[in-house]
């Protein structure tokens, strides 16, 4: 049986995504979701979208608690068109046809704040969807899968299949970039990787 981690983090999020990959790398979550306004700033890049998410999820988290708190925030962008969550089977019909046979950006925002502040980042992974035929976006809809996820695809899904390439961060896209996210815990004083017992 798998002792509980110790919790070191506050999670500032409903995603069990981020909560399974942070316990991935050992750190243990008190899990904290926030309820920011999404709605994207009028001129703001995608990027900077995220950015402000992730910090203003964090910031919105932090209240009332000592321990260091991690906000994040996941778009899929394709042009200058950011795609969150669809709102109905329509918006997700519409999001996997405008998808199918692209190569788009996913942006992570990811934003964890603790004795040094507010420190944040984005990460931009580049992915290459097969073209997707209609019967087939709608046997995905009826799967469940897209209704909470980003561009209405999950890469560590059913959607694996539509997946021809990615360029880039493989958890980001999931919705933690985790190389990114240990450096910025470890400036912050959290401890990855748990207590382990030492193997002799
Ligand atoms: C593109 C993609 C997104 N996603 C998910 C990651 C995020 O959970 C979600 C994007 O929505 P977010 O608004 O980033 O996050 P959330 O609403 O799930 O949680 P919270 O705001 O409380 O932190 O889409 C996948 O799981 N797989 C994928 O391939």
């Amino acid at each position: 049986m798998s002792t509980p981690q110790a919790v070191s983090l506050r999670l500032a999020s409903a995603s069990p995504r981020r909560r399974d990959l942070l316990a991935s790398i050992g750190v243990g979550v008190e899990v904290f979701p926030t309820a920011v306004d999404e709605t994207p700033h009028a001129g703001e890049s995608p990027a900077a979208y995220v950015a402000r998410l992730a910090r203003d999820k964090a910031q919105a988290g932090a209240a009332g608690t000592a321990l260091p708190t991690l906000g994040s925030d996941t778009a899929v962008v394709l042009g200058q068109r950011i795609l969150g969550k669809p709102r109905d089977r329509e918006e997700a019909v519409a999001m996997l046809s405008a998808l199918s046979g692209t190569t788009h950006d996913v942006m992570t925002g990811v934003a964890v704040t603790g004795p040094h502040g507010m420190l944040s980042t984005h990460v931009v992974t580049r992915v290459t969807l097969r073209e997707i035929q209609p019967a087939e976006i709608d046997a995905y809809w009826r799967s469940g899968e897209p209704v909470d996820k980003a561009g209405a695809y999950a890469i560590q899904g059913l959607a694996a299949i539509f997946v021809e390439r990615i360029e880039g961060s493989h958890s980001a896209v999931v919705g933690l970039p985790l190389f990114e996210t240990a450096k910025l815990l470890t400036r912050q004083g959290v401890s990855l990787w748990g207590e382990r017992p030492a193997v002799p």
